[in-house]
């Protein structure tokens, strides 16, 4: 498990602060993402989750272990332990892909067979067999992908750290990666760290995510319920603008899992079964696994503010009041 508590990290040269007051679990065999804009912390809390960079307040601990209490020596060992893939593949050019992949086992000292087994063992896992003699200029940016994730699994890692790993492929090879790393995620176990800009790879791959914004977390839990709440920090990292709700009445925020065609049918029927015309404010159907979210807002005066939820609780759609002020108008009360 990955628990990190009130952990704040500061750059030593200029004293800017890039983490502040970050908590978060990450249990094992979590598929978790660290999302958010660029410049709002993401990396910087991966290579602190591997040490590779230190954090000065607050505690971040790797299976109770405080990363930043560990010695070089210590430190090595923890490292092996936990894998690593980037955007840019980091593969060296010269060597074939099956060196590649023996390298970190071959800087261990592993035995000759031993390499040659779990080399092999791995190109078939991530289906690059028939490439093994390959040289990685010759490979698509998919297929360097597949065999960086191989050799950051030589050591059988319980942590595979991945950032931005999938942010210079194409939409159709990025959806074969994620769906590597979850067949490797449910054959092994092991707890993967995403870190992406990219909400299509949360909403994929992802069971847990957790928004930094400007080094904070703006929302952190399962992604259903992130889908679900449609937090503002979800909605301007969506690049959606803020919604403009009106001042009177309730707005409710309705999220249901889009079964078929009936389902359009929701308000037409709501509003015949309970005689009462609403206006419809926002909507959007979004991919959500495999399957379809659809989010709402609608508009119900006083009156009727009982009848609709009570029609929605009972027929176990996902619903919430929205505030209706904005960001600057709340900011301008206090
Ligand atoms: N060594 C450093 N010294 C000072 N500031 C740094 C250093 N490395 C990164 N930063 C700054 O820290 C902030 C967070 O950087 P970080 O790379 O963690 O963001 P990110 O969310 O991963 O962004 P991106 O998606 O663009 O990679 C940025 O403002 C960046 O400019």
């Amino acid at each position: 498990m990955i628990e990190i508590n009130n952990l704040k990290k500061i750059w030593e040269d200029d004293g800017s602060s890039v983490l502040e007051g970050i908590n978060l679990k990450i249990e094992d065999g979590d598929i978790y993402a660290l999302v958010g804009r660029s410049g709002a912390g993401k990396s910087t809390l991966l290579r602190c989750i591997n040490g590779l960079t230190s954090y000065q307040e607050g505690s971040l601990k790797v299976d109770g272990c405080e990363v930043k209490d560990l010695k070089e020596k210590e430190l090595r060992e923890f490292r092996r332990h936990v894998g690593m893939i980037f955007q840019q593949f980091s593969l060296l050019e010269r060597q074939t892909v099956y060196q590649n992949v023996a390298l970190p086992m071959q800087c261990w000292k592993y035995k000759k067979e031993e390499i040659d087994r779990k080399v092999r063992e791995l190109l078939e896992l991530v289906g690059m067999s028939d490439k093994m003699n390959a040289k990685p200029r010759n490979l698509s940016g998919g297929q360097k992908q597949r065999v960086a994730i191989a050799r950051a699994l030589t050591m059988d890692p319980k942590i595979l750290l991945c950032d931005e790993a999938t942010s210079a492929l194409d939409p159709k090879t990025t959806n074969s990666i994620l769906e590597l790393l979850m067949e490797i995620n449910a054959k092994t176990g092991i707890t993967v760290v995403i870190v992406t800009h990219q909400m299509e790879v949360v909403r994929k791959a992802c069971n847990k995510a957790c928004i930094l914004e400007g080094g904070r977390i703006a929302d952190e839990g399962s992604v259903r319920e992130i889908f679900i709440k449609q937090p503002q920090s979800l909605r301007r990292l969506l690049g959606e603008e803020e919604m403009k709700l009106p001042k009177t009445g309730h707005n409710i925020q309705i999220a249901h899992l889009v079964n078929g065609l009936e389902d359009g049918e929701l308000f037409g029927k709501m509003s015949r079964d309970l005689d009462y015309v609403f206006p419809i404010l926002d909507g959007k159907i979004m991919e959500y696994q495999n399957d379809h979210m659809g989010i709402f807002v609608i508009n119900v005066d006083d009156e009727h503010l009982d009848a609709v939820t009570d029609y929605l609780t009972q027929r176990d759609f996902n619903w919430h009041e929205l505030e209706n002020l904005s960001k600057e108008e709340k900011e301008g009360e206090k």
